[in-house]
């Protein structure tokens, strides 16, 4: 008999975890949404191998049961799972970017039957809905995980043996830490973002060219602004007094800034912009999150005409996607180094045997 997951909650991160799982376990996939709309359309996209036709019917038959809604539902989901008879021993896990409320919740609700690991894949996108899903989403990505009351080293096991196919990396952390740190790097900065567009927004009443202006480092800053206001709005309930903690920390930041643009003290400006430069060109490149991975190759390039569009119509032909393209270095008679970024490990080794056969030099860094 094969074993059932059951996801619950078919948008982005439902339907890509239902990916991953599908791309490398032999196991039943069974999708619930209260959305017909997005069950139908995972179904359709063959995210799942089944849709069920209610949270009781795909969780009584589960092994697994993976939960893949906002915060509030998710703990909302677990009060209503408790009251359904489960399968003894089923491993029951969330994705939701706040742990505590919801750890809290599973400790309350669940009985002995039950094992409850909470998880947080640390990688996504702005985009919702599972149209959106990809297996590859979490690749490289950090994915925690908390460990509930019951639950033991084979369920954490059994646990990482089913999202193996999302080839993210496992780390496990206490629910209160995740928070701390997940607020930080994640929660706040979604309000900045976000308060950076209502400045523009009150700005554009006034003089309406300014969102013509809005390009370049204005997108890149704010471009999480455009996620799901719901799952927004439930995290920050949800991290509350990290939240209320990190506006009193950067209220005073941004006052001790002020204060060197009123004193115009071009020194200390000077070295403020200096320190963060140096801090954020030492974080680590490669872990997806806050800050997105590449995938780099690098090829050698004879510095000829038409070379570039050679190399990307040899990708194209094999309907590899490159998701930046920069050329390091052409001097009159050396050979150019052309740095291709792709979106996963899979579509950077089949472009490397691509170019390979086509007798073009490549390199990983
Ligand atoms: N979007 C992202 O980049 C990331 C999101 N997360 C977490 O993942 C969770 C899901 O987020 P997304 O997939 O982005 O949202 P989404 O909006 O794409 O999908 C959520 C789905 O849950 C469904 N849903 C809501 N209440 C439900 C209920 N009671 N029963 C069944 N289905 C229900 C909705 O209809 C929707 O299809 C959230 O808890 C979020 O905090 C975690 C990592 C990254
Ligand atoms: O879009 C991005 O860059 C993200 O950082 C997405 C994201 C959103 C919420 C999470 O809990 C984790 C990752």
């Amino acid at each position: 008999m094969k074993r059932t997951a059951f996801v619950v909650g078919m948008g982005l991160i439902g339907g890509s975890i239902s990916l991953a799982i599908k791309r490398d376990q032999d196991i039943h996939l069974v999708g619930y949404d209260i959305s017909a709309e997005q069950l139908h359309m995972a179904k359709a996209l063959g995210v799942i191998d089944e849709a069920a036709s209610s949270l009781e019917e795909g969780a009584q038959a589960a092994d697994f049961i993976i939960l893949a809604v906002p915060v509030s539902k998710t703990i909302e989901l677990i009060e209503q799972l408790s009251t359904i008879p489960l399968k003894q021993g089923v491993i029951v896990t969330d994705v939701g970017s706040t742990k505590q409320d919801i750890a809290a919740a599973a400790d309350n609700h669940f009985g002995d039957n039950v094992c409850f690991i909470g998880g947080h894949p640390m990688a996504g996108s702005h985009k919702s809905g599972v149209e959106a899903a990809k297996a590859h989403l979490f690749e490289n990505a950090f994915y925690l995980l908390a460990p509930g009351k019951n639950s033991e080293p084979r369920h954490i096991i059994a646990l990482q043996n089913l999202l193996k196919g999302t080839k993210a990396r496992f780390l496990q952390m206490e629910p209160q830490q995740h928070d701390k740190l997940a607020g930080t790097v994640s929660h706040f900065p979604h309000i900045i973002a976000a308060s950076l567009v209502h400045q523009l927004k009150k700005l554009e009443k006034t003089d309406p060219e300014v969102a013509q202006l809005a390009a370049g480092g204005f997108r890149d800053i704010t471009r999480i602004a455009s996620a799901s206001p719901v799952m927004w709005r439930d995290v920050l309930l949800h991290n509350k007094e990290e939240m209320l903690r990190l506006f009193a920390e950067w209220q005073i930041e941004m006052d001790s800034v002020k204060e060197m643009v009123e004193r115009c003290d071009g020194k200390a400006i000077h070295a403020y912009f200096q320190e963060a430069k140096a801090f954020r060109e030492e974080l680590p490149q490669r872990e997806k999150g806050a800050i997105p991975a590449f995938y780099d190759l690098f090829v050698d390039v004879p510095d000829h005409p038409g070379v570039i569009s050679d190399v990307t119509r040899i990708l194209a032909n094999k309907e590899i996607s490159i998701t930046n393209i920069r050329i390091l270095e052409t001097r009159e008679d050396i050979m150019g180094v052309l740095r291709l970024s792709f979106r996963s490990e899979d579509d950077r080794v089949y472009a490397q045997e691509e170019l390979k056969r086509h007798m073009y030099e490549t390199y990983t860094i």
